[in-house]
């Protein structure tokens, strides 16, 4: 599998991002923000979380106009697999590849913790490595992660099974405990909480292993 892995200015989580691809026996390449075609033969864009061009605007907003931007946005519409977490996450609801958007956390703090989560589908190559209902500790770390969308959309994410994980003690508002969603074709997840910071006994644990590793099995099969 080979996972490009985007950096933009004031990105803080790529590093760790490439890190989890490579430990799950992916080829690595990082992608800078000015860069307007991703690496011949990408299998999955990895968007990492940070604080994309100091969250100035609203976060993940200049980053959707980034030149990479625009050839994630080309990559996803082709049916390519995209990752976006914490602020890779608002990122894509910036670029319309994922419904909804973060809003400032209801209690508007920064939150830093790790979190339990319940794994909402199974039915997507991000979520098959877990059981349905697994629960699984990430952390997070974010003042916008407030996942928010209208009563249509929030319908038609459950009506489809596309909520990927949920927060089982919900720590920012996020509408119905969502922590994380999946495109219509499936093949595009943003989640708030860190996966990639999950991926080794010295990070606390290491939950977010099954997500690397179902994706990289995946993609080694294909
Ligand atoms: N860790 C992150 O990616 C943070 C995302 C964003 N800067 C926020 O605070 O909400």
């Amino acid at each position: 599998m080979k996972a490009a892995v985007v950096t933009f200015p004031g990105s803080n989580c790529d590093r760790d991002l490439a890190q989890a691809f490579a430990a799950a026996g992916a080829d690595v390449v990082r992608v800078w923000h000015k860069e307007t075609a991703l690496p011949e033969g990408t299998d999955v864009v990895g968007v990492p979380g940070g604080f994309s061009y100091g969250d100035y605007l609203r976060c993940g907003a200049i980053a959707a106009q980034s030149p990479v931007g625009q050839a994630i946005r080309d990559f996803a519409g082709r049916g390519g697999y995209v990752l976006g977490i914490c602020n890779g996450f608002q990122v894509l609801t910036e670029m319309g590849l994922l419904p909804g958007a973060l809003m400032r956390n209801a209690g508007l703090q920064f939150l830093c913790k790790p979190v339990t989560l319940r794994v909402a589908t199974t039915d997507s190559v991000f979520t098959q490595g877990y059981a349905r209902g697994a629960e699984v500790m990430f952390p997070i770390a974010h003042h916008d992660g407030n996942y928010t969308i209208d009563a249509e959309g929030l319908a038609r994410l459950q009506g489809e099974d596309r909520v990927a994980f949920r927060y089982a003690d919900n720590p920012n508002g996020s509408m119905d405990d969502i922590a994380g969603v999946l495109s219509a074709n499936r093949r595009v997840l943003g989640m708030m909480p860190h996966p990639e910071r999950a991926v080794d006994p010295a990070q606390g644990g290491t939950d977010g292993s099954a997500l690397f590793r179902a994706l990289a099995g995946m993609m080694a099969r294909a």
